[in-house]
């Protein structure tokens, strides 16, 4: 799939965590409001990632008729989301928290509404606290890939990036 985004040199191989989620296991570590993944999520993108082997995982989601943008289609937004969720997920298997510095997709077909979109992801590798992934999108056929994606993640101090929002924060009701 073309694509404009350029990894830097200098990457390192990452490894999974010992602890990390085991492969075919649903990668659960986040909050049930949270708009990618929560169940509790007024709207949310309901996304379920389940950890692969080594720095790899999978998810589906339905694409449903609140996520239109062309008359038929997603919203190349929504699938920005999606794909951020993901990739912010796969992580997880380093047992690091992150937040996304930086994302480019490529969106190479039209997904229909009433579609379920097939994920695979990929760490790539890391430098320092900056954390490289690759993911791409399919509806079935992971041969013939709907639109691809790749970012950069920063690992944070999950207590210290957050306190000063912690109190806006919207609970289940
Ligand atoms: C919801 C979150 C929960 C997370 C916890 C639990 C995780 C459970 C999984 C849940 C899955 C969620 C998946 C959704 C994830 C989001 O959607 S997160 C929400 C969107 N992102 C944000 O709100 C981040 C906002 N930005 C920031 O807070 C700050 O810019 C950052 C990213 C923390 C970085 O700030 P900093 O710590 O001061 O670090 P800084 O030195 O600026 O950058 C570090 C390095 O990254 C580089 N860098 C930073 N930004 C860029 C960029 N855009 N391009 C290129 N390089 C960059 C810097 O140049 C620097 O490089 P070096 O100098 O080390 O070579």
């Amino acid at each position: 799939m073309k694509t404009s985004f350029v990894l830097p040199t200098g990457i390192e191989p990452l490894t999974r965590h010992p602890n990390a989620t085991r492969p075919g296991q649903k990668i659960d570590l986040h909050h049930s409001m949270c708009y990618g993944c929560g169940a509790d999520a007024e709207v949310g993108l309901r996304i379920a990632v389940t950890a692969g082997e080594g720095l790899t995982a999978t998810a589906t989601m339905q694409v449903e008729n609140w996520m239109q943008g062309g008359p038929g289609v997603i919203h190349g937004g929504v699938l920005s989301g999606a794909f951020d969720e993901v990739m912010g997920t796969v992580p997880l298997l380093l047992r690091r928290p992150v937040v996304t510095g930086h994302l480019a997709i490529d969106y190479a077909k039209p997904i229909p509404l009433g579609s379920t979109v097939h994920f695979g992801c990929e760490i790539i590798g890391g430098i320092g606290r900056k954390i490289y992934t690759r993911s791409y999108a399919h509806l079935g056929d992971p041969d013939a890939p709907v639109a691809g994606a790749h970012a950069l993640f920063i690992v944070i101090d999950l207590e210290q990036h957050f306190a000063d929002y912690r109190d806006k924060a919207v609970h289940p009701s």
